[in-house]
């Protein structure tokens, strides 16, 4: 049975359980991280787990562990479970309080590291590529719950999620409240038009990790990465289009509400990219077993 990380102690799955009046449970008051593992590698640990601190020190949350020693519960995770190629969720709530909201009433954060076999997200769509659909429902403004923040709060990337099922679309597409690009449900966007490669800022998205990996794998190829604020106009008017995440990986997107994207196939750069990024994967990141 798959072991889980819990406060401190790897409990079987049918006991890794948590209170009702967890506040992660309550309010979505906690964060978290998803993190891959390739090949007996664990892809980009620190950057995950820099992420993961700088999440909880955005909602006034002090994780009881060095970056060292969550690393470490990381590792013997997987180790545990025996995973070389593995999804991993490390989750931090605030912790068991009473039903009021302030969280004062939480003694001590809980800490959970949930892992699993986890193999291409899409399957072969990477090939063909996936259709997208641009929502209705805003991204989080900045100033009211930052969407650079990976908190238990998903709903609002649940309900873009939900719009795109509606529409019969692979991936959400957000803008902000401003009317500027931001990203998909679950993952960071990028566009090419004429051979240049563009990606909106990360005020208004996650701060990808794979977006950060993706502009330094084009930036080798020589090809430069615009961060720029984009609009609906960029989206159909580009030549191609892919999408950036953790479990996304480097996915193509062919089509935008329903309009072809430049030919309607994954293009060029977008097929250098996927490439590029499965020699990566599969040749760098922190080793699991000794
Ligand atoms: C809103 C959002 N934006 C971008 C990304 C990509 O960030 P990284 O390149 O650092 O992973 C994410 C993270 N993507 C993510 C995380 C956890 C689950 C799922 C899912 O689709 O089930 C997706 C995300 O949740």
């Amino acid at each position: 049975e798959l072991l889980i990380y819990y406060n401190g102690e790897y409990v079987p799955k049918s006991k890794a359980t948590t209170s009702v009046y967890d506040h992660g449970f309550l309010y979505g008051d906690g964060v978290f991280e998803g993190i891959r593992a390739y090949n007996g590698r664990v892809f980009k640990l620190r950057e995950h787990v820099d992420r993961l601190y700088d999440s909880a020190t955005a909602i006034a949350l002090k994780i009881p562990m060095t970056k060292e020693e969550m690393e470490e519960a990381i590792l013997e995770t997987l180790r545990r479970n025996n995973l070389r190629d593995a999804y991993i969720r490390p989750i931090v709530s605030r912790g068991n309080g009473d039903l009021g909201l302030d969280p004062r009433k939480c003694a001590k954060p809980n800490i959970f590291i949930i892992s699993q076999e986890w193999g291409a997200m899409y399957g072969d769509l990477y090939e063909t590529g996936l259709t997208g659909v641009t929502v209705a429902v805003r991204r989080n403004a900045a100033d009211a719950l930052s969407p650079n923040i990976k908190s238990l709060n998903y709903l609002n990337n649940i309900l873009a999620k939900i719009e795109a099922n509606e529409k019969g679309g692979d991936e959400a597409i957000f803008f902000d409240s401003n009317g500027y690009l931001s990203e998909g449900s679950g993952d960071n966007i990028f566009i090419i038009k004429n051979g240049k490669v563009y990606t909106p800022p990360t005020v208004n998205n996650l701060r990808g990790i794979t977006r950060a990996t993706a502009i330094e794998l084009l930036e080798e190829m020589g090809i430069k990465v615009h961060v720029e604020n984009l609009g609906m106009f960029d989206l159909y008017t580009a030549d191609e289009i892919f999408v950036t995440g953790t479990a996304a990986e480097a996915a193509p997107l062919v089509k935008v509400d329903g309009r072809a994207i430049g030919t309607g196939k994954p293009g060029p750069v977008t097929k250098k990219m996927v490439e590029a990024f499965k020699r990566v994967t599969q040749s760098t990141g922190t080793p699991i077993f000794r």
